[in-house]
């Protein structure tokens, strides 16, 4: 039974390519309020299913709720809550920081004041301040990423979902992404994001699922991890390696 106060539940959620199965009827919820971490080798079917969730890709199977919405039949409705931060960001380089957020918030019918209140909010929070009317094509990627990360955030989503939003950071930048992700989830939002960086899933998230082949091979806290595995003590490195190993057998 799906609880309208889960900010994601997926059941049976499939996606093929050219009939190899990338996410095969996959069963996830993420609770309302947490940071929830996907994690996964490569190919392991995170960005196609996140993709899914976004309204980008079109399922073959399966049902996707956002707050209780079924984003496959209300897609526009599910959308209104939740925001994508694809890995790569896609911005309007002729456009500086500024404009592209209140582009952004245009598309969200947000007034152009409280677009221009929450975009620099969201500009000094990220370092970007001095540079909100230099044009985004001569930023480096970071800053790229910092400003796309800004639009993700300028409609104030409850369901926020980043793919790999902490790849190619430098430190600095990387500790004000996540200062932001948790100040988000302090402030009631919800977080799901994927990562390789194992030591930022295991500090920052309350609950992680391991994906491989398109199927969840587990899920729950770190503690719960540990006492699926019988490692006490172990990091979320030795369970991954030992959850995602080739010889595992894939659960049914
Ligand atoms: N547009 C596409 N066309 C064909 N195959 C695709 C497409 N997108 C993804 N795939 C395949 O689906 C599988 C899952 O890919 P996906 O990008 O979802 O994995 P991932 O877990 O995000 O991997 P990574 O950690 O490497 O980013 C892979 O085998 C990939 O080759």
């Amino acid at each position: 039974m799906i609880d309208v106060t889960d900010a994601l539940v997926l059941r049976g959620l499939s996606k093929a390519f050219a009939g190899k199965p990338a996410v095969a009827s996959l069963d996830l919820t993420v609770r309302s309020g947490e940071l929830y971490a996907l994690l996964g080798p490569n190919g392991a079917g995170k960005t196609t299913t996140l993709r899914m969730v976004a309204g980008l890709l079109a399922p073959d199977a399966g049902a996707i709720s956002v707050y209780g919405v079924d984003a496959r039949a209300d897609p526009a409705g599910a959308k209104r809550v939740m925001a994508w931060a694809p890995d790569e960001p896609l911005l309007y380089d002729k456009l500086n920081p500024m404009e592209y957020l209140e582009f952004v918030a245009g598309l969200w019918g947000t007034d152009g004041k409280a677009a221009r209140r929450k975009a620099e909010e969201l500009l000094k929070w990220l370092g970007l301040w001095e540079q909100r009317r230099q044009r985004c094509e001569g930023f480096s990627r970071g800053m790229k990423q910092k400003v796309a990360l800004a639009g993700a955030l300028i409609h104030d989503p409850k369901l926020l979902i980043l793919d790999e939003p902490l790849t190619g950071l430098d430190a600095a930048v990387a500790r004000q992404v996540k200062d932001l992700l948790q100040q988000r989830v302090r402030g009631g939002a919800t977080v799901i994001l994927t990562t390789h960086i194992l030591e930022v899933a295991e500090r920052m998230a309350d609950r992680i699922g391991i994906i491989q082949n398109g199927r969840l091979l587990a899920e729950g806290t770190l503690a719960e991890l540990r006492a699926r595995t019988g490692e006490e003590g172990a990091t979320l490195e030795d369970l991954f390696l030992e959850l995602t190993a080739p010889d595992q057998p894939v659960p049914a």
